[in-house]
């Protein structure tokens, strides 16, 4: 798996439930057929408040209408990053739209164990707020080996939390893939 995560920040506030990341009437699609499942990708984040949406201006939609990925694939936010539900369609969602990690000061649990064991987002901790430094657009590198976020355009290298644990399953990609390559589960193949 490469320890380099390249892309633009995608700016969020505080508190970003699982309503905002993957609205309930978005549910309805299939997790399975691709052609619905690019639906997930259309709408993700698509319930956070449009004046909230990409900070620090607002008004940036993270999936411009129309598409069905987003620009931008690490998310910057606040605390308790995916409060609300259990709904698995929320990590899921922000795979689909192209998001590769997050970056948050705090995590809901259950979000936090969808994303690893889904293998669907790397959620990363910060001790510091950088949602008020970094700016929706700006251009990171995330270092997993070494624990850093680097922000190529303003030349700006914060330190991160070590995923600890998790990192084992992250790097199978996900706990059904870390399970088979442990030996701790049946195979699916023949
Ligand atoms: C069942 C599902 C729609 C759920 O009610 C589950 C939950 O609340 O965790 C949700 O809002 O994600």
């Amino acid at each position: 798996m490469d320890t380099i995560i390249q892309g633009k920040a995608y700016v969020l506030g505080k508190n970003i439930d699982t309503d905002q990341i993957i609205p309930a009437e978005h549910l309805v699609y299939s997790l399975s057929d691709p052609e619905e499942v690019k639906m997930y990708g259309k709408y993700a984040l698509s319930g956070v408040p449009i004046d909230q949406a990409g900070l620090p201006e607002g008004n940036i939609p993270f999936v411009e209408e129309g598409e069905f990925t987003s620009p931008y694939s690490i998310i910057i936010a606040g605390p308790n990053f995916g409060c609300g539900s259990s709904r698995e369609h929320a990590p899921f969602a922000l795979k689909v739209a192209g998001a590769k990690a997050i970056i948050a000061e705090s995590y809901a649990r259950i979000f936090y164990r969808n994303c690893v064991d889904g293998g669907f987002v790397i959620p990363f901790e910060t001790a510091q707020p950088l949602n008020k430094s970094i700016m929706t657009g700006d251009e990171l590198s995330l270092d997993m080996e070494n624990n850093t976020l680097t922000n190529l355009t303003q030349n700006i290298t914060y330190e991160l939390r070590p995923l600890g644990d998790v990192i084992n399953i992250v790097q199978a990609g996900g706990i059904f893939e870390y399970a088979r390559k442990n030996n701790l589960m049946a195979s699916t193949e023949a």
